[in-house]
């Protein structure tokens, strides 16, 4: 199993689907995975239900599919590493940060991929750098390897993490 993690908009679903392909690997988006299961979009069951419900439905997954072992590559909840039981449930696992500096993914926030995102799209640019901040000792803590994407592309980004994982 190999996770992905990382900030909104860091590129876990571009490049994990790219990286799974490379690897010949199944691909699972666990964002997807939530929405599949709760037949509810995201910023719905947010609206609905509020964040504490999402968090737990959103740990429930992360639990069910480590405890499936597949050979997948996942890519995680850009939130996912909140939880101190999530950050426990990938200890030992193989995860990959990727690393992408704020003015970058306020960027592609705002610009590049305007799909609703809950915690994006009602938060100030101050709020949204300070939830980044605030994770990122999250981030580092349960990856195992840290990539620093600064402005490659998929393709590159793919690249370090297979030398990364062939050390
Ligand atoms: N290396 C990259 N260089 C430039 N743009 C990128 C790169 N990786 C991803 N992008 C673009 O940034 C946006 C966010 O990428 P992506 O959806 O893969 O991120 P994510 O981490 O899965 O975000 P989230 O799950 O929060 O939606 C997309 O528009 C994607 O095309
Ligand atoms: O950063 C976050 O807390 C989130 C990121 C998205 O991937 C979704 O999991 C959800 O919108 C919450
Ligand atoms: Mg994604």
């Amino acid at each position: 199993m190999l996770f992905l993690v990382g900030f909104m908009a860091s590129g876990k679903t571009t490049v994990g689907s790219q990286l799974a392909s490379t690897l010949d690997r199944g691909f699972c988006d666990l964002d997807c995975k939530f929405e599949d299961m709760t037949q509810i979009t995201i910023p719905t069951f947010f609206e609905k239900f509020g964040e504490k419900a999402f968090r737990d439905k959103e740990s429930e997954i992360l639990c069910d599919v480590i405890n499936e072992c597949s050979k997948k590559v996942f890519a995680t909840g850009g939130g996912c590493v909140v939880r101190e039981k999530n950050r426990v449930l990938l200890d030992g696992q193989h995860v990959i940060y990727l690393k992408v500096p704020f003015d970058v993914i306020y960027e592609r926030l705002t610009t590049k991929n305007k799909r609703i995102r809950p915690l994006a799209n009602t938060t100030s640019k101050e709020e949204l750098h300070s939830l980044y901040e605030e994770r990122q000792k999250w981030y580092n803590s349960v990856s195992t390897h840290c990539i620093e994407c600064e402005d490659l592309n998929s393709n590159e980004i793919v690249r370090l993490i297979l030398k990364e994982l062939s050390h």
